[in-house]
């Protein structure tokens, strides 16, 4: 009770004894998914268990998700091949438009990169898109191509459950998903130096598609709980990926999750590479939020829009928004 414990903390600072610590971080839920294709009473602890996490943590780490090592591996690898090509190799694929369906970029034209280069491209359907990808390193093809079709794997068996859990069903907008976009950018960062005091990589932001699923060669995201005004650094568990809550999902579910914001911090150790997948509906499907769970207690807070929306959005919206969900909501001063 607040009075009690006003109190309390009063009478010991009388008597020169520090103020009682804030609570350790929570450590994030880690969520075993080999429980969804089990019997139905453990589908239904796991569905529980993500929507929680969900709504409650706006993020949670996965494993036993069926994506082998090598397989994760590899993608860390030909990323990082690719980011030790010259920089005339890589900038074959530079560009400031954003619409491109390959990026490559080492500056902070998009407002929130202080400290990476970035190679961002489409990867669902793959063979719409694979051909637009490096042919250096001459791996990259194929073993970006086989992580991207099981990280989409991944995201239609947690988007189900998610579905099921806001009380959809498995099957809601299902083929919209599996025909939607897959947005994947590898993001290189240099190791922090001493000398440098600016220790972050990638400014805060929300991402903004439905779920992202983020693979990390070693520690430096960090992310901000709902309820908390402090970071959380998301360890680099061997195997494990993490999995966050993006503006298109706040959208779907009116609210009843919240995108999560986050950054990346360098790491004082080593450079880092991420491979960011993001998830959505096809570029020019509006998500607006289910009608099934809009009624007179709860109105819809937001309005529609596209992937493409997003992209219209972004050139000359940059740094206004954190959350770009915050553009969307319908009683926004
Ligand atoms: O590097 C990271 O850990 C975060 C990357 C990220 O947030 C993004 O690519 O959107
Ligand atoms: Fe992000």
């Amino acid at each position: 009770m607040p009075a009690v414990a006003g109190s309390l903390y009063m009478a010991s600072q009388h008597k020169g004894v520090p103020p009682p610590l804030p609570p350790p971080p929570r450590p994030l839920p880690v969520i075993n998914l080999g429980r969804l294709t089990m019997d139905s009473a453990s589908r239904a602890l796991a569905v529980r268990d993500i929507v929680l996490a969900c709504r409650e943590r706006g993020c949670f780490e996965v494993v036993n998700h069926g994506i082998s090592r090598s397989c994760m591996n590899g993608a860390l690898e030909a990323a990082s091949e690719f980011f030790q090509l010259s920089t005339e190799r890589k900038e074959e694929f530079a560009s400031d438009d954003i619409r491109q369906p390959i990026r490559y970029d080492t500056s902070s034209r998009d407002g929130i990169s202080m400290s990476r280069s970035f190679l961002k491209h489409y990867a669902n359907p793959l063979d719409d898109w694979i051909k637009f990808w490096p042919t250096q390193p001459p791996t990259y093809r194929e073993k970006m191509g086989e992580y991207a079709v099981e990280t989409q794997r991944v995201s239609m068996q947690l988007m189900k459950a998610i579905l099921q859990g806001l009380g959809l069903g498995p099957s809601y907008l299902q083929e919209k998903l599996e025909g939607g976009v897959q947005f994947v950018a590898l993001n290189n960062y240099p190791q922090s130096s001493a000398k440098k005091a600016d220790k972050i990589g990638l400014a805060p932001h929300s991402d903004y598609g439905f779920l992202t699923i983020l693979l990390q060669s070693s520690p430096g995201l960090e992310v901000m709980h709902h309820e908390d005004d402090a970071w959380t650094s998301v360890p680099a568990i061997p195997g494990a990926l993490h999995v966050h809550v993006g503006d298109h999902l706040e959208v779907l579910s009116n609210g009843q999750l919240k995108s999560l914001v986050h950054r990346a911090v360098l790491n004082p150790n080593e450079s880092r590479i991420s491979i960011a997948s993001i998830h959505g509906l096809s570029m020019d499907e509006e998500v607006h939020c289910a009608e099934e769970l809009v009624d007179e207690h709860h109105p819809k807070m937001y309005r529609g829009s596209s992937f493409q929306d997003f992209l219209d959005f972004l050139p000359a919206n940059m740094n206004r928004y954190k959350r770009y969900v915050e553009s969307l909501r319908i009683d926004k001063p």
